[in-house]
């Protein structure tokens, strides 16, 4: 039985598409978004049609009429704690993401697209592995503040499948590693994966700064910026999300313009790239603490993992810890295609989402 399924993967700049026939790729392409067309639009939410319309006119370019589609799934968005795996997109997922997500981010019109794509057809639409995939030990979860539990917010969907991937590489199983896995992009997070669950992670408002954003900042500075009256709600979250960490010193959050101005001698640049790498490799630290140090591996992934300077600064400091796997690049439009095939394929389950029996936090 062949399954033909559609993946979506909406990020800040792009929409990133992909068709497989079973485990074979017929169709990948990246819709780009320009800046100056996404700035025309208040929220991520109106750049639903757009997007939509979008994905639908690559596929009639390629002659993949949707008729022959079997399912469709999106890169989960900002949802209340959930579990790893596939989820079946019902109107109680569209409602939260459509009127209160966590937070505003692109993924959350994965679910939306993909559900308006199948819903006519009369198709399931799923999500897999969302970034709000919330594994968390108990004595995680404290923040500090009473009332104020951490939020497991983490690029799962492509540090489960990198964990995974690595295991298989090493004919082993993910369940019988301990592994953290730090996801180097645009944002970073960074995960430990004891025997198969992620139990913790350093979220991107967490540990190292990164190309657009802040990572952790000193909280008594923030609060005082936050009440100075000088800068409005969403500024302030742009200020640690797309406008905070590398874009803020140097102005680009391209890392290869970075490592051509350290290049040419530029000693700010220099600064901030390397401690990039210091904070990348203190949140691996960190982690290896919860597994008392007994780590199998420590896999760096992600577009940046493809600078061999920044990998190698960070792997002097960390290999003292466990041995060090470069996988370069994401995996993610792959990794929600063949999640959904293992679900139409019986092989693993599908959750229905409910919100009164999600994961506690
Ligand atoms: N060969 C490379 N060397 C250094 N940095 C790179 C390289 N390729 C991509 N990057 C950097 O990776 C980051 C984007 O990573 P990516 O995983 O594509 O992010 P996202 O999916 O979050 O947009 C950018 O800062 C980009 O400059
Ligand atoms: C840390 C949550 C996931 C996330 O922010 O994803 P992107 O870096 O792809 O925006």
């Amino acid at each position: 039985m062949t399954y033909r399924i559609l993946a979506i993967n909406p990020g800040s700049t792009s929409t990133k598409i992909a068709v497989y026939d079973n485990e074979k790729q017929i169709l990948v392409e990246g819709i780009e978004h320009p800046t100056d067309e996404i700035e025309k639009y208040n929220n991520v939410q109106e750049q639903f049609a757009m997007r939509k319309d979008a994905v639908l006119n690559v596929l009639k370019k390629n002659n993949i009429p949707v008729e022959t589609l079997s399912a469709i799934v999106g890169r989960g968005g900002l949802l209340p704690p959930v579990k790893s795996g596939a989820y079946l997109v019902n109107d109680e997922m569209i409602d939260r993401l459509k009127n209160r997500p966590i937070l505003e981010h692109a993924s959350n019109l994965g679910a939306l697209i993909s559900y308006e794509i199948a819903k006519p057809l009369g198709l399931n639409a799923y999500i897999y592995d969302s970034v709000a995939v919330d594994e968390l030990i108990e004595i995680a979860r404290p923040s500090g503040v009473y009332n104020m539990d951490r939020t497991c917010l983490s690029h799962s969907l492509n540090s489960r499948a990198m964990a995974i991937k690595y295991s298989k590489n090493h004919d082993k199983k993910y369940s019988d590693l301990n592994l953290i896995v730090a996801h180097l992009g645009g944002g970073i997070s960074i995960s430990i994966h004891e025997k198969g669950r992620m139990v913790d992670i350093v979220s991107d408002d967490e540990g190292s700064f990164s190309p657009e954003r802040s990572g952790r900042v000193p909280c008594k500075k923030l609060i005082d910026m936050c009440f100075s009256g000088e800068f409005t709600h969403r500024e302030m979250l742009k200020m640690i999300r797309g406008k905070g960490g590398v874009v803020s010193y140097l102005n680009t959050v391209d890392l290869r313009e970075v490592e051509k101005m350290v290049s040419e001698g530029n000693e700010k640049a220099k600064l901030v790239y390397e401690a990039m790498a210091y904070q990348i490799a203190k949140s691996i630290g960190e982690l290896a603490t919860v597994v008392n140090g007994n780590v199998d591996a420590i896999v760096i992934t992600g577009g940046i993992a493809y600078s061999k300077n920044m990998t190698s600064m960070i792997k002097k400091r960390v290999e003292f810890i466990a041995p060090v796997e470069i996988i370069p690049g994401e995996n993610e439009l792959e990794s929600l295609a063949f999640g959904v095939l293992r679900v139409l394929n019986n092989e693993e389950n599908v959750t229905i989402y409910e919100e009164k029996n999600l994961v506690k936090n």
